[in-house]
């Protein structure tokens, strides 16, 4: 899909094809819409990262609140998103050692604990070894820093579902 198709939506089209690109916040891209038209994907992008931005520090955990632990409950139930789930098994959080699974949802647990909202990390741009690294470091951040640290990573998971939405070379046709 085109940058042109995408302006040409309806609102509740371009709900459900761009509702879940940041994780079970359909109101993002709600509120998004009406700034279309978007001149290419990167102004779809920064709509939705301004956004965001734009939110007080509530609405930010809000969102982060809003993701699936990775390897965690849903992964096991088979609940998560078609994209969590995609997502977390190509970072091979569906394939940890019994060792690995117990740290990772001892260190989730522990995160969680600390910040009141879980760690969140762009899985598409990371692995096992990466994740469990950086988990492990993140948890000992102050607040506010994990906070954005985490918004970062929601944007990144963000950029890489529009990408797979939306086809960025192609210019608009307005
Ligand atoms: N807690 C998380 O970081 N979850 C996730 N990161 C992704 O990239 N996909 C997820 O479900």
């Amino acid at each position: 899909m085109d940058i042109g198709a995408v302006n040409a939506l309806s609102y509740e089209d371009f709900v459900n094809i761009f509702g879940n690109v940041v994780e079970k916040c359909p109101i993002i891209t709600a509120a998004v819409w009406s700034r279309r038209p978007f001149g290419n994907l990167n102004a779809l992008e920064t709509a939705i990262n301004e956004f965001i931005d734009e939110l007080p520090e509530s609405g930010k955990e809000g969102i982060l609140r809003c993701h699936p632990d990775l390897a965690g409950r849903d992964l096991q139930s088979g609940t998560l998103t078609r994209e969590s789930r995609e997502e977390q098994a190509r970072a091979g959080m569906d394939a940890l050692s019994p060792g690995e699974a117990a740290r990772m949802a001892r260190l989730n647990e522990e995160y969680k604990k600390r910040f009141g909202f879980p760690f969140v990390i762009c899985a598409r741009m990371s692995d096992k070894n990466t994740i469990l690294q950086q988990l492990s470091e993140r948890r000992l951040h102050e607040l506010p820093v994990e906070r954005a640290r985490g918004i970062e990573e929601v944007k990144k998971i963000c950029r890489v579902r529009l990408q797979s939405l939306v086809l960025s070379d192609a210019p608009n046709k307005l």
